[in-house]
């Protein structure tokens, strides 16, 4: 499929922009009003004990703030966070040298946690409960395993597809948090309080239509929010209006809801050429070219929140809110 402006992956642009953006702390940190409660109270009652935070586990579709939640962790508990994925870990020592290198109480972030291969995977399971490591020394017959132990540390796990993690990696984590979708609201206050650091002039009404079209998600709503302060600049007096926002948001076309080519493309073929459905999701991601995981993970959250698709036993179905939306006849098609 076409790049989009409205992936939610991160783009070399964001890594630059989003350090900025982001929160540092608990209380600048808007929505997931659940999840901050929680957080809250259990590092509260891990600073009163003088212990280490259990260890966390977020999940949900990426750009939601699993890794910005992370560093408020670390901040919050005052202590260092050190970065790393699943990808980047190679062989079981490499992870035996992060933990062995971690101070008492730091955090450690994994990102993309599933894709932690089984062998540096086992190292984290006496360290994480038992914050220890087994070491093999000699080989073969006098081979014998000595027992290292770690600093207590927390671990922050993030992954956008929690059901790759296996079953004994899941259950030792002791707060597993599922990150929502954003209200308009919610990204309306965002969005202001992103146009304050990046000091540009924003009404209310410009960040509302900004809002509305970024699906749910804060990190979309900064890259929206560049992308129209460019139009501001160049076609309007610099300030980011309805009118600008509106002007902006259809020449990208990111439609009234969020929706951009690539989602109208996936409605598109499931009506097209498959009757609007059932239509499994490996079919219909072969149609599309695109990876069956990505589909589910990274499209189809928002459609389905939105009420464009329906999951059945059967397959992926359009609802008769997809046909309104791309203005196609809903008539004569039996479910
Ligand atoms: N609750 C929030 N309040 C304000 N800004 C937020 C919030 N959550 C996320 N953001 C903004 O959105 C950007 C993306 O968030 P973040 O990188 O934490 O997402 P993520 O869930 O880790 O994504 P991925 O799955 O791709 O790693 C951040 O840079 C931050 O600016
Ligand atoms: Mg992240």
């Amino acid at each position: 499929m076409e790049r989009r402006i409205i992936t939610t992956e991160v783009t070399e642009e964001d890594k630059v922009i989003e350090p900025n953006l982001r929160p540092q702390m608990l209380a600048e940190y808007i929505g997931q009003e659940k999840i901050k409660n929680n957080l809250k109270v259990y590092i509260d009652a891990a600073k009163a004990r003088g212990e280490s935070l259990d260890h966390v586990l977020f999940y949900g579709p990426p750009g939601l703030g699993k890794t910005t939640l992370s560093g408020i962790i670390a901040n919050e508990m005052g202590v260092h966070m050190k970065v790393t994925s699943g990808p980047a870990i190679e062989k079981p020592g490499e992870m035996a040298a992060i933990l062995n290198n971690l101070q008492e109480g730091d955090v450690l972030f994994v990102d993309e946690i599933h894709r932690l291969n089984r062998q540096v995977e086992e190292v984290l399971y006496p360290a994480m409960e038992d914050f220890a490591i087994d070491i093999m020394l000699g080989k073969e017959s006098s081979a014998r395993s000595i027992r290292l132990d770690l600093p207590h540390f927390t671990l922050v796990g993030a992954t956008t597809r929690a059901g790759l993690l296996t079953a004994p990696l899941r259950d030792r984590f002791g707060v597993v948090q599922k990150l929502e979708f954003y209200t308009p609201k919610e990204l309306q206050i965002i969005v202001e309080r992103s146009a304050e650091v990046l000091g540009v002039g924003i009404e209310p009404e410009g960040a509302a239509e900004i809002a509305r079209r970024s699906r749910g998600t804060p990190r979309l709503a900064n890259r929206l929010l560049k992308r129209v302060r460019d139009f501001a600049q160049v076609k309007y007096d610099g300030v980011i209006t309805k009118q600008v926002a509106d002007f902006a948001l259809d020449i990208l076309d990111v439609d009234k809801v969020g929706l951009d080519n690539n989602d109208r493309s996936i409605l598109l073929m499931m009506i097209e050429k498959f009757g609007g459905g059932p239509v499994g999701l490996e079919t219909l991601a072969a149609a599309l070219g695109e990876d069956a995981g990505t589909l589910e993970d990274v499209y189809e959250p928002y459609l389905l929140m939105n009420g464009f698709l329906n999951r059945t036993p059967r397959g992926r179905v359009a609802t008769p809110l997809a046909y309104q939306h791309l203005d196609i006849p809903y008539e004569g098609h039996s479910v």
